[in-house]
């Protein structure tokens, strides 16, 4: 079809799209020579003046996330502290240029579309980015990411209604999220979308430097441990099943046992091998629609959870497996009056209910810490450090991977914080010999009704006496360093003031 360009806005989607739409939706090849989504942050009408186009930044004041500062919990530690703690300080961006163009009633001696804004930006990564040529042999047209935006491009951003950008950034997202099972989209507020410039995913996606322990060191259990066996299905002796090797120990089973034993464990100055140990899920009753659930063990003390996998000699329905089976419960992700994009459960959660694991790219703490300089003090931070072994081994927090959820990620990227949360992330391993590489599992830490907005800590702090929360929140409004911390809209009545303090 001449005069159209056909621009592929995804694995799944192609667009027909008239060349004068391309500032509205542009794809990129990553560097992997996959394509993108270019982002779309705003949209404006109506600006009293006619005004030329403009580069401009969307960067906020810094809004860095702090270091954990916990202890590195043991696997035998008892500790209370969670480990897992969002990757020091904040967020990287993609260096992005951002065009905002308007026009007015005015004609300027042309004629002009009256009142419309459109105020989008274009993304430059590597230099590039480039719109899809056509199936159609006449249509070539490639974007070069250096001449951005082309002067027929702000032509057309002037001249197009915003409600058509809106419209096909909406189904953009929307075809987005056809492949997501039970997740869907709500918006109550405005017309706005969230940025295209992310993909779900249903794995972690491994970049340079990171990779899983191989194969060969994910034994899993063996004999006595076997398909459908007594009242655990599958693991029965937690003292003998290899998988429990490390996991928390039953102190009351063992203090019944063995007293002796019982005091030198105290002391933690022994081996756990053979101990009886603590399974982390109760079975639920799938016939009857009834979850299995955290143990209330592990879901206050955080202790590490371990799972059995595809080389254990226990069967598929073993009961530590549950979070390895994936998201059971249906998500919406809802526009929030003040704190952008959140989410909630379409069913009633029960306390200790599995809801999802937080997805990105598993990036080195090196590149990590590269793309938080990069973004300086914009965006929000989306780096999870799976630091909760650090110190085993001789991890350290340099060897420690972390997650970036930002552009490639599941809909747990956006939870938000909050200072009372309902929900907790917990450290779900398949591999005991695999320090660096496990789930980040989020948990319903009490009973949620359907609808609730899911939050969870950002600094994973355990509840606190609201004496102790009054204290540090003046302390906090005094801190000159809070500054430029951004301010936390969670409403809980222990709310700390800001995020991440
Ligand atoms: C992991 S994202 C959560 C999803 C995010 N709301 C979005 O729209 O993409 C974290 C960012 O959400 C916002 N946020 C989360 N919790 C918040 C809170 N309690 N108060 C204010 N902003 C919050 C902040 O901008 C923060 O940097």
């Amino acid at each position: 079809m001449a005069g159209t360009a056909s621009l592929n806005i995804g694995a799944r989607a192609t667009y027909r799209i008239r060349p004068s739409d391309l500032s509205k939706v542009l794809c990129h090849r990553n560097q992997n020579g996959r394509e993108e989504y270019l982002n779309y942050i705003d949209v404006t009408r109506t600006l009293p003046t006619p005004t030329p186009t403009h580069m401009a930044s969307d960067r906020e004041s810094s809004r860095k996330r702090k270091s954990p500062g916990s202890d590195p919990i043991g696997r035998n530690s008892l500790s209370t502290n969670g480990s897992l703690t969002p990757h020091d300080s904040a967020h990287w961006s993609r260096e992005h240029s951002v065009i905002s163009i308007s026009s007015s009633s005015e004609t300027n001696g042309r004629d002009r579309h009256p009142t419309e804004v459109y105020n989008g930006y274009i993304q430059k990564r590597e230099g590039r980015i480039t719109a899809k040529k056509s199936r159609d042999p006449k249509v070539t047209r490639v974007v070069n990411a250096t001449k951005l935006p082309s002067s027929e491009m702000l032509q057309a951003a002037v001249t197009t209604p915003v409600t058509s950008a809106e419209r096909l950034i909406r189904e953009a997202f929307t075809r987005k999220l056809r492949g997501v099972p039970k997740v869907q989209l709500q918006n109550k507020i405005d017309t706005s979308t969230p940025s295209l410039d992310f993909t779900f995913i249903d794995e972690f996606v491994f970049r340079e430097g990171t990779e899983r322990a191989p194969l060969e060191t994910n034994l899993g259990c063996q004999a006595p441990c076997k398909p459908n066996m007594g009242q655990n299905i599958g693991c029965e002796y937690t003292r003998k099943c290899s998988c429990l090797e490390y996991a928390a120990v039953d102190e009351l089973a063992l203090a019944k046992e063995d007293e002796n034993l019982y005091e030198e464990y105290l002391k933690g100055v022994i081996e756990t091998t053979g101990m009886p140990k603590k399974f982390p899920y109760k079975r639920g009753n799938a016939a009857q629609g009834v979850p299995s659930t955290l143990q209330k063990f592990y879901l206050e003390q955080r202790a590490l959870i371990y799972e059995c996998n595809a080389n254990c000699n226990c069967g598929p329905v073993c009961k530590s497996r549950v979070v390895q089976k994936g998201r059971k419960v249906p998500l919406v992700i809802f526009k929030t009056p003040n704190r952008g994009w959140g989410v909630y459960c379409g069913e009633d959660l029960i306390k200790g209910e599995f809801i999802d694991t937080y997805l990105g790219e598993v990036i080195t703490c090196q590149e990590a810490d590269l793309r938080e300089e990069k973004a300086g003090k914009a965006k929000a931070s989306y780096l999870y450090s799976l630091d909760k072994m650090e110190g085993e081994a001789g991890l350290t927090r340099e060897d420690c991977y972390v997650v970036d959820g930002q552009h490639l990620g599941g809909a747990t990227r956006f939870i938000n914080h909050s200072c009372e949360p309902n929900c907790r992330q917990y450290t779900v391993s398949y591999n005991k010999y695999d320090l660096k590489v496990y789930d980040l599992a989020f948990f319903a830490y009490q009973d949620i009704p359907a609808g609730t907005e899911l939050t969870f800590d950002y600094m994973d702090k355990d509840e606190e006496e609201e004496e102790d929360v009054l204290k540090k929140i003046e302390q906090a409004a005094q801190d000159p360093e809070n500054e430029d911390k951004k301010p936390c809209n969670c409403g809980a009545r222990k709310c700390r003031g800001y995020l991440w303090v």
